[in-house]
């Protein structure tokens, strides 16, 4: 409600929500267009609406309805269509709109539309063929059409889809068009082109729709210095606009220039804490890091079988520091081979822990194919083999292959600077955030690659340490809080 109150005050509009019957009257009367959202359906909000769009008939405003998980239940397919005879727009998105008109074609799960709006092309024209209104379709590609009359517009941003509330706030947002142009197809156009040029915009500040929404969590080490481990991970989540929990596996004490020593926590403390975090709060995705010995490698792995079935599982097979320190112990590896890796989405290995895995060095491109091979052979939808180590090239490239088949290369020109502590979690868990956003596997590695490359260059002649300096997690907020201040 707050979210689609702020839409429409943003754009001059001054909206009010109400479902009491004894004030319709009076608040339709003083109001220029009527929203009529049915996401929040009950009996005495189905016969407060049958009253609302009496009203509205009679003061001769425009209604514009947004069927809500039309299609999802019977109540909501029914209540859309006895709605739709009485309104000027309906404004939902591909599901809901091939529901209103046959529910046989499509099988929707919820609020999320399981269609495109191509497929949603054939009931559109069937309705406005029916009702004398104005249909529009939200997606990829929005679809505004009115007996006689089709538009497609192609605007708008996927990052669109991650946030909840976006077609509420649209179908608003279209009533507030129809509030000042009384042509109702001209109003569905103006605002829906409007809408995505809105997305479009918002995307090129923010990077990610930050909210609590999407929650990542870390399960790895500790690193003081800020540069890796848990602490990496929190920036990294907090950068991509997720909100970020951590469970502390291990305690290496360590700075720029290495690590010291590694205290050893006792396992019943990990698991309280997976416990406590999964009772309370379920992540979108976990993302694990350092685990030090078998034993928490078993005891992670079974965790996250028994309570993390459904959220993408991000391994990074940490072994060894770039100071030289061991952070897994040699007899772990084949428990993580045996227990961890079958269970997740993706891992990251770079190229000695790729050969510490499969036995297989690779020292150029075609063998770090082998080797990428060799690690999915180990159970994991996907790898994403790092070639960070791979120094003799002036790229930097990572290979990534998933289990249909396909891969992709992902390079970037390797960036001169001693500033690469935390490379690692800094990538997987910026995988981890574009995962728990929605993205696929594949975007999610270019995105996070491309963020990392950034994060990167903007280090390079940065000083933290007397040793390897941690990389920039910040580089796009940091010039904004600049701006800001100068204001
Ligand atoms: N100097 C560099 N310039 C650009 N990218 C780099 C550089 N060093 C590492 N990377 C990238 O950082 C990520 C982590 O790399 P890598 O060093 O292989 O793993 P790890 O940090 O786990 O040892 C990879 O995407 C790699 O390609
Ligand atoms: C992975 C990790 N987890 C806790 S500390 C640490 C250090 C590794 O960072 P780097 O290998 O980049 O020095």
């Amino acid at each position: 409600m707050d979210f689609v109150a702020n839409a429409l005050l943003a754009i001059g509009a001054a909206p009010i929500m109400s479902e009491e019957k004894n004030e319709l009257e009076e608040f339709i009367s003083i109001s220029n267009s009527i929203n009529i959202n049915i996401g929040t359906l009950n009996d005495a909000f189905v016969e407060n609406t049958r009253r609302a769009l009496i009203i509205a008939k009679n003061f001769k405003k425009p209604i514009v309805l947004d069927p809500v998980g039309c299609g999802a239940t019977k109540i909501r397919t029914e209540v859309s269509r006895e709605f739709i005879r009485h309104v000027n727009v309906v404004c939902g998105n591909a599901s809901e709109i091939i529901s209103l008109y046959d529910d046989n074609k499509t099988k929707t799960l919820g609020v999320e539309s399981q269609n495109t709006t191509q497929e949603a092309e054939s009931s559109v024209n069937s309705l406005v063929e029916k009702h004398d209104i104005t249909i529009i379709v939200s997606g990829a590609t929005d679809i505004i059409a009115r007996k006689g009359y089709t538009r497609h517009l192609s605007f708008g941003s996927k990052l669109m889809e991650c946030i909840t509330g976006m077609g509420c706030a649209f179908s608003s947002i279209t009533a507030a068009f129809c509030a000042v142009e009384a042509d109702s197809f001209q109003a569905s156009l103006l605002s829906s082109a409007f809408y995505s040029l809105c997305g479009e915009q918002a995307v090129q500040k923010a990077s990610c729709p930050g909210s609590f929404k999407y929650k990542a969590l870390s399960i790895a080490g500790f690193d003081g210095s800020g540069g890796a481990g848990i602490q990496a991970d929190l920036k990294v989540f907090s950068a991509f606009g997720c909100y970020g929990m951590t469970v502390l596996t291990a305690l290496p004490v360590q700075n720029t220039t290495g690590v010291k020593k590694c205290y050893e926590l006792p396992l019943e403390s990990i698991k309280d804490q997976l416990e406590a975090i999964f009772e309370d709060t379920m992540p979108d995705v976990v993302k694990v890091g350092m685990l030090f010995n078998s034993k928490i490698v078993e005891l992670v792995a079974e965790f996250l079988l028994k309570y993390a079935v459904k959220i993408p599982i991000i391994v990074d097979p940490v072994m060894v520091a770039k100071s030289g320190n061991l952070l897994l112990l040699p007899e772990a590896i084949e428990t993580i081979k045996k227990k961890i890796i079958p269970i997740s989405t993706i891992v990251t290995p770079n190229l000695p822990e790729g050969k510490a895995l499969t036995g297989i060095g690779a020292s150029t491109k075609e063998e770090m194919f082998t080797v990428a091979r060799a690690l999915l052979e180990l159970g994991s939808r996907s790898i994403l083999l790092k070639g960070g180590h791979l120094e003799s090239s002036s790229e930097s490239c990572d290979l990534l292959v998933t289990v249909d088949n396909n891969h992709e290369w992902l390079s970037h020109h390797r960036i001169i600077t001693k500033n690469t502590h935390g490379t690692g979690c800094t990538l997987s868990a910026a995988i981890a955030s574009c995962l728990a956003l929605g993205l696929d596997i594949f975007d999610s590695c270019r995105i996070a690659k491309r963020y990392l490359s950034r994060a990167l260059k903007t280090a390079q002649h940065q000083h933290v340490g007397k040793g390897i300096g941690p990389v920039h997690h910040f580089y796009h907020l940091w010039p904004t809080l600049s701006k800001i201040k100068e204001e």
